[in-house]
């Protein structure tokens, strides 16, 4: 499969938190999530990608292509939504398109009232007057009107209420109907994902923990419950995560087979991509 966007041995250091050597790929037709608790530095890596934020290491390259010498055609092909809209706060939302589109050279003014109409948003209104909401559906209507293959998303569900988030999940599934298209998108609601993500990538403290398909990650690994008395110094080490109470355990494990073997009367069930990824966090 053709890779979409390529990032190598990116390093970033701000006061308090480093990126520390981010090694991965996108490859063409996926969606991916990109997942991380708070302050896990999704945000400063997606702005760091994208250029937004000087790098102090790395190579990173769209359609194997290198960033830093083809930044108008990348940015053509590339459709962004930052979790803080960069937007003038006075214009309407179809000043501000006009400012927008013409920076794109596949502007498609159709599309962009297909979701205007579609988000229920009006395009006389003042783009201070939005709400958290309204606003990510507008950056999502920008993002999607210039006939981009990648999307590039930070955060873009969150201020968004379960209908809207859902039905953006509809509007990603649609997307990738269409040949050659990818999106990489950052949350931590990873509900979100089960339905939607082929891969996910999982960061913490700056550093990859994991980057897999979602399907192979929540087959391999399990959610066990059972009785506390069986936990004890040699069924412990066992577990990625547990949790115990007077009632019983549960707990996260990628060993099945010898979970099976030294533990009786519990139960396998399939955890969630939430429960996985708490299970690779590192508590401070
Ligand atoms: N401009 C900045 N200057 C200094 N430190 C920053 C800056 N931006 C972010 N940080 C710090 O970098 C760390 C990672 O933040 P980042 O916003 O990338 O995390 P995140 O995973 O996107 O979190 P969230 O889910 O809360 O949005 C945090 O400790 C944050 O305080």
């Amino acid at each position: 499969m053709k890779k979409i966007l390529e990032v190598n041995n990116l390093k970033k250091e701000l006061e308090n938190f480093r990126l520390d050597k981010l090694d991965f790929s996108l490859e063409e037709g996926c969606i991916t999530g990109f997942i991380g608790t708070n302050g896990s530095g999704k945000t400063t890596a997606i702005k760091t990608i994208l250029g937004l934020y000087p790098k102090d290491d790395g190579k990173i390259s769209f359609f194997g292509k290198d960033m830093e010498k083809n930044e108008s055609f990348i940015k053509n092909r590339v459709g962004i939504v930052l979790d803080e809209g960069y937007f003038y706060e006075e214009m309407t939302l179809k000043e501000m398109k006009s400012v927008i589109a013409p920076a794109y050279t596949d502007w498609d003014e159709s599309i962009f009232l297909k979701y205007i109409k579609r988000f229920d948003l009006n395009i006389n209104q003042k783009i201070a007057t939005l709400s958290k909401g309204m606003r990510m559906k507008f950056a999502i209507t920008l993002a999607l009107s210039h006939h981009a293959d990648l999307l590039i998303m930070d955060e873009p569900t969150s201020g968004l209420d379960p209908l809207i988030r859902n039905e953006l999940m509809e509007i990603l599934l649609n997307f990738m109907e269409e040949e050659g298209k990818s999106v990489f998108f950052s949350t931590h609601i990873t509900s979100d994902l089960e339905k939607v993500a082929d891969r996910l990538i999982l960061i913490d403290k700056g550093r990859i923990i994991f980057n897999e398909g979602k399907d192979e990650l929540l087959d391999r690994h399990f959610l066990v419950k059972g009785d506390s008395r069986l936990i004890n110094e040699h069924t412990r080490p066992l577990f990625l995560r547990l949790n115990e109470t007077a009632f019983g355990f549960e707990g996260i494990t990628d060993k099945r087979l010898i979970v099976q073997e030294q533990m009786k009367d519990i139960v396998f069930e399939r955890p969630s991509i939430e429960q996985v990824m708490l299970a690779y966090v590192r508590e401070e």
